[in-house]
């Protein structure tokens, strides 16, 4: 087979719809490419039949949603991996290095704090307070308001991502190799909700286990073929070097810059932080876990899993540049055409690679699914009809995962009709969402005196200049992605500027919680939903120059602790209001 594609529509961003495989070279997909791409849908489905027949059979909400908190770090670990590799992702990252080099590699370097903050400041700030949604910290540390718009906020972040997730691999794929679009939304939609539906967190995780797997062997497999085909190692190797694909570090400081040194590992790890340290899916799945300990140490062993996932898309990025190099732009359609081109005619791998690509695809929004049913029920549902029984809000939870589900076909049909642009549109709204939202829960865990009207006001800026830089972008075509560092810290800076103004009075107790008089509205922080920051910064000091730099009671009190705190605080704001007297 022969590269098929007319140079000039190469060098044109324009004319994508061009890139198609050769008609006479149709029959790439044999029957066993087809069969391995049933029985990944098949045994996912399985798992999905397993876990709703066995154990407690998915009759409360602790094993719906929670997984009856009793999973190891291994399932964990790989489930936390695969909700935010998605096949945007697999094919997005190829097509990156192999257009600018591999200086996006160097976001591996963001992963290190990028999971250091979540393994301990996010997972034992979570994991000791014992809540089922993220948001629900959000009502314990601010108000009721505040978890309600934070709920909201996810909701739509999540509604929009999982539309592109699940059209994304189905359209490229179409465009390149004729395979069925709608019949493969159709059965990944449909098959996804079944088993999420079925099955609950637990099918949910141990799906994503057997996916990660799938889709980490269809890397490899072009990778090792490709390496093949195009002369060996030392052939790639000499090729990217001359094409200038090898890229150093890049310590440029201009924040506009496509990719530097700072953009990536600083800009990365605020990536990591709203995925990995406050996104509902993730949460969940520390939550999830046996103990404290075992949360923790999933998140260490998502670091070598994803700088795995990082080396196999960056390295298939290098091999096409070696196979393709005289073209000098790739965007994500070639990708698709490269590994046809490199498998057609080896029966089974053409299948194994659309495997990969659809795990990852199942993956991400089974994960959706499930956490847009937990915040939806735990957040909105629940605390309106506290008395609703046990069963009742399990089939609830059900009905809820099903009506995510079949939602998420509603939107793969919207994006397919708003077009091509809007895929890029619906990422980059994912991005610009998840930075307030981080914004929100830091405020919360980091500053003692921030307050809810501070949270609410810093929240909505934060969409609103979010969404000025994002659109922003789009409309100058500047190449730089996420503005979502940018929007946390906006958020965060609104918020304590708000807070400096509605605050009349900030009285650290003599137990150390703090007592906060704002407008017309007595607010305590409650114990354990703060992270003593400055205390662990300044650990060599004396221990009661700690207490009053943090104004924070240590993380894990007892009940009667709590009570007892929450009494001596009450005390010590009534008598400062009649001190004032
Ligand atoms: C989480 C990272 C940064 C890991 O490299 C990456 O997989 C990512 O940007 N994920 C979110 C976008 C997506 O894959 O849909
Ligand atoms: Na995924």
């Amino acid at each position: 087979m022969t590269v098929c594609v007319k140079k000039h529509t190469i060098f044109s961003n324009r004319s994508q719809e061009t890139i198609k495989m050769d008609p006479s070279d149709q029959k790439i997909f044999t029957v066993i490419d087809y069969v391995i791409f049933a029985v990944l849908l098949a045994a996912s489905m399985g798992i999905g039949l397993y876990y709703a027949l066995s154990g407690g059979r998915q009759r409360t909400t602790q094993e719906f949603l929670m997984a009856d908190r009793s999973m190891g770090c291994l399932p964990v670990s790989l489930s936390l991996i695969a909700s935010f590799q998605s096949a945007v992702a697999i094919i997005g990252v190829p097509a990156e290095i192999y257009t600018h080099g591999t200086q996006y590699w160097f976001i591996g370097c963001a992963y290190i704090l990028g999971l250091l903050i979540p393994a301990h400041i996010f997972i034992p700030v979570f994991y000791r307070l014992r809540v089922s949604s993220a948001y629900q910290y959000l009502e314990l540390r601010f108000s009721k308001a505040v978890r309600i718009c934070g709920t909201l906020t996810f909701i739509f972040q999540m509604v929009i991502y999982m539309g592109v997730c699940v059209y994304t691999p189905a359209f490229a794929l179409n465009a390149v190799t004729g395979f069925e679009l709608w019949g493969t939304v159709l059965a990944t939609g449909l098959v996804c909700t079944l088993y999420t539906t079925l099955g609950g967190l637990k099918a949910v995780i141990w799906t994503d286990v057997f996916q990660t797997v799938v889709m980490f062997a269809g890397q490899l497999a072009v990778i090792v073929v490709g390496v093949q085909k195009t002369g060996g190692v030392a052939d790639v190797w000499r090729k990217v070097w001359e094409g200038n694909r090898i890229s150093g570090l890049d310590l440029n400081p201009d924040p506009t810059e496509r990719h530097t040194f700072w953009t990536l590992g600083v800009g990365g790890v605020f990536l990591m932080l709203s995925l990995y340290g406050v996104n509902q899916a993730q949460v969940q799945r520390y939550l999830s876990s046996r103990t404290e300990k075992e949360a923790v140490r999933s998140c260490y062993m998502v670091f070598p899993s994803l700088q795995l996932a990082l080396a196999l898309s960056c390295v298939m990025g290098l091999v096409m540049f070696a196979r393709y190099y005289m073209f000098i732009v790739c965007f994500p359609q070639m990708v698709i055409y490269f590994v046809m081109d490199m498998l057609h005619g080896l029966p089974g791998l053409p299948g194994l690679f659309i495997a990969c690509l659809f795990s990852a695809a199942l993956s991400t929004i089974s994960s959706a699914f499930n956490s847009l049913a937990t915040v939806t029920m735990e957040d909105l549902i629940k605390p309106q009809y506290p008395a609703m029984t046990e069963a009742r809000a399990t089939l609830l939870s059900k009905v809820l995962a099903m009506s995510y589900g079949l939602l998420c076909l509603a939107m793969a049909y919207l994006t397919h009709l708003m077009g091509d642009s809007v895929l890029q549109v619906a990422l980059k709204i994912f991005g610009m969402v998840g930075g307030p939202i981080l914004g929100l829960f830091c405020l919360g865990m980091f500053f003692p005196w921030a307050n809810s009207i501070g949270a609410l006001v810093g929240l909505c800026v934060g969409l609103v200049v979010a969404f000025w830089l994002g659109i922003g972008s789009i409309l100058t075509r500047s190449t730089r992605p996420l503005p979502l560092e940018c929007s946390a810290n906006v958020t965060i800076a609104i918020q304590t500027a708000f807070n400096n103004i509605t605050l009349r009075d900030f009285t650290p107790c003599p137990t150390c919680g703090t007592v906060d008089l704002t407008v017309g509205e007595l607010l305590y922080v409650m114990p354990g939903t703060l992270y003593p920051l400055l205390g662990k910064l300044f650990c060599f000091l004396p221990e009661h120059l700690k207490k009053k730099l943090c104004c924070v009671t240590p993380l894990g009190q007892t009940v009667s602790e709590k009570i007892d705190l929450i009494a001596k605080n009450l005390a010590t704001f009534i008598y400062n209001v009649f001190a004032v007297e």
